[in-house]
């Protein structure tokens, strides 16, 4: 309940959106708790007077119409209005959270996984919006609607407004409550299975060609169909437990009834009450239970809504790897780049970099090279500040890296990475994430310099044309020279290319190495690559094995 109580700021946000749906889902069942009330008083009332003589239809009539149209028009106006905030509080939610986990990028948990991620950003903030729609706001109004019900019974019935008060009491509070508390394991089950599942299942998407070609797509099914079993069974659980409670409920419903009828008929007995009155108090405490079963529907939702809330806010609260510093210096313009005896690990395993020396003059080229493992990415990421080495210094111009603002390194410095994305939308709209206020002549130029520009114009819809998920309607070496237009057009004096041409085949990595030079001019470029450097690509080559800087 902490962590979901953590998230109430960003409730008080939509605080007018979702009291607007409270107001009108209490309308709605005040509507229908009347409807059913005023039905049965006219029915009754109708049937007992001989041919309607001496009854007014005309009132009654009219109430059933007004009320059943007031029912349907709030029903409809709670559902848009509920959901419309519901998914203005879920936007609010994951822009939060992203604007959490940036400074906080990469994760010092490798364990979390890029599946797990995924699953929480989405599935798990989308069980948040059960907080509001199916607990608060469901037990507010069902709570005003009993307090009325028991109101109007207690100047009608007394004695039956303690038997009505105690049964929907224990229907809307205690039922609900003894739901949520057992249902506390099995929701954080639900939750916690389901991103196994997830995980799986993407898993298996991406090894899939992998599997395929090893002969294992047996064994990737039954472990995905193990992962399904287990969240079947934690929801079997939590439905069995929501069902044992919806029971409750309705024998709450039977028992209240059957106490108004009993103490109404002998009112009956006694002349103290009419027929249609009773029969419409009857109709009216039916009515009423229609709040406690929508509950008690939905509360069990709200243990999976309190284990998602707990995963939102362990993801939060990671600890930032690298901190700003608290004043600031300028980045220095057209500055070197010193590395200076620079010694890195993860965690406590081997130095990934030991005793690193390496100056790169402004506007030079250089590469470096070396095995697999050696730490060619570790480099990068030093340079980027994405974590601090644990000896040693890098400098910009002479201001350490600890003494500049991540935001204002991360403008000095553009990065065209082995995994750089092409985004399902237009040419265009995937260029200007390198600078957003780039004009038209400035994308043809970045198009230029990477080669593709002749590419791009012979489309019909030029640099409007869509690009489908992750680029499928372009070849892979198109999709690199697209994402090195998009770090061009960036004004970044620095650029790191990490292993830029994966996936491309010779020619098509011979012909990107030979753009480079005039695309890169003028800029300080450090490019990690496993590739054959043909002549003249880079002013120097340096090697770096197990974590050594070598000529
Ligand atoms: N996040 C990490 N946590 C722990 N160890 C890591 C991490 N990233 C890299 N390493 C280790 O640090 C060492 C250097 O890795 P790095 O990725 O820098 O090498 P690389 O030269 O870029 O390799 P490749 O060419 O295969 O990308 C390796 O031993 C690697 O296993």
């Amino acid at each position: 309940m902490r962590a979901l109580l953590a998230f109430r700021g960003l409730f008080a946000r939509q605080a007018r959106g979702l009291l607007l749906a409270l107001v009108l889902s209490l309308v709605t069942l005040a509507a229908g708790v009347a409807l059913l009330g005023t039905s049965g008083w006219f029915i009754t009332a109708a049937a007992l007077t001989s041919a309607g003589l001496a009854f007014n239809l005309f009132a009654p009539s009219a109430l059933v119409r007004g009320f059943s149209f007031i029912r349907i028009l709030a029903r409809y106006g709670e559902r848009l209005t509920g959901h419309d905030a519901t998914l203005r509080l879920l936007a609010d939610i994951r822009g939060w959270l992203f604007a959490r986990l940036f400074p906080r990028l990469p994760l010092a948990d490798r364990n979390l996984r890029h599946g797990d991620l995924v699953s929480r950003l989405t599935a798990d903030v989308d069980a948040l919006d059960t907080a509001f729609l199916v607990a608060i706001g469901p037990v507010t109004a069902a709570l005003v609607i009993g307090t009325t019900v028991t109101a109007i019974l207690a100047f009608l019935l007394p004695a039956a407004a303690w038997v009505y008060g105690a049964c929907f009491a224990l229907a809307v509070l205690v039922v609900p409550a003894l739901l949520v508390l057992r249902s506390r394991s099995a929701g954080g089950q639900v939750v916690a299975r389901a991103a196994d599942a997830r995980l799986v299942a993407l898993d298996g998407i991406a090894g899939h060609a992998d599997a395929l070609a090893l002969g294992l797509l047996g064994s990737s099914q039954a472990n995905f169909s193990a992962k399904a079993e287990a969240l079947a069974t934690a929801r079997g659980q939590l439905a069995t437990l929501t069902a044992i409670a919806a029971a409750s409920v309705q024998g709450l419903a039977a028992l209240a009834l059957v106490g108004v009828l009993w103490i109404g008929l002998d009112h009956f007995g006694g002349g103290s009450i009419d027929a249609p009155v009773l029969v419409g108090l009857l109709l009216a405490v039916l009515g009423s239970f229609e709040a406690s079963n929508a509950i008690v529907r939905s509360v069990g939702k709200l243990s999976t809504a309190m284990a998602a809330a707990e995963r939102l806010m362990a993801l939060a609260e990671t600890p930032v790897t690298v901190a700003d510093p608290a004043q600031p210096q300028p980045v220095p313009p057209d500055a070197a780049i010193a590395i200076d005896d620079v010694t890195f690990c993860y965690g406590t395993g081997a130095p990934a970099l030991s005793n690193v020396t390496l100056t790169v003059a402004p506007g030079e080229h250089i590469a470096i090279v070396g095995p697999s493992g050696g730490g060619k990415s570790s480099l990068l990421k030093l340079l980027l500040r994405l974590a601090d080495p644990q000896s040693g210094r890098i400098t910009l111009g002479g201001v350490p890296l600890a003494d500049l603002r991540q935001a204002d390194l991360h403008a000095h410095i553009a990065l065209l990475g082995q995994d750089s994305p092409v985004f399902h939308d237009t040419i265009r709209a995937n260029l200007l994430i390198g600078r957003a206020d780039a004009g038209e002549p400035d994308l043809w130029a970045a198009l230029t310099a990477a080669g593709i520009a002749d590419f791009v114009r012979s489309l019909p819809r030029g640099l409007d044309t869509l690009l489908g998920e992750t680029g499928k309607t372009v070849s892979a070496g198109q999709g690199r020279r697209l994402c090195l237009a998009r770090t061009l057009l960036s004004k970044a004096p620095i650029v790191l290319l990490d292993e830029p041409t994966t996936g491309l085949d010779r020619d098509a990595e011979l012909a990107f190495f030979g753009t480079l030079k005039t695309a890169l001019a003028g800029r300080t470029t450090i490019l990690v690559t496993h590739a054959a450097l043909p002549e003249g690509t880079v002013d120097r080559v340096v090697t770096i094995r197990n974590g050594v800087l070598g000529a």
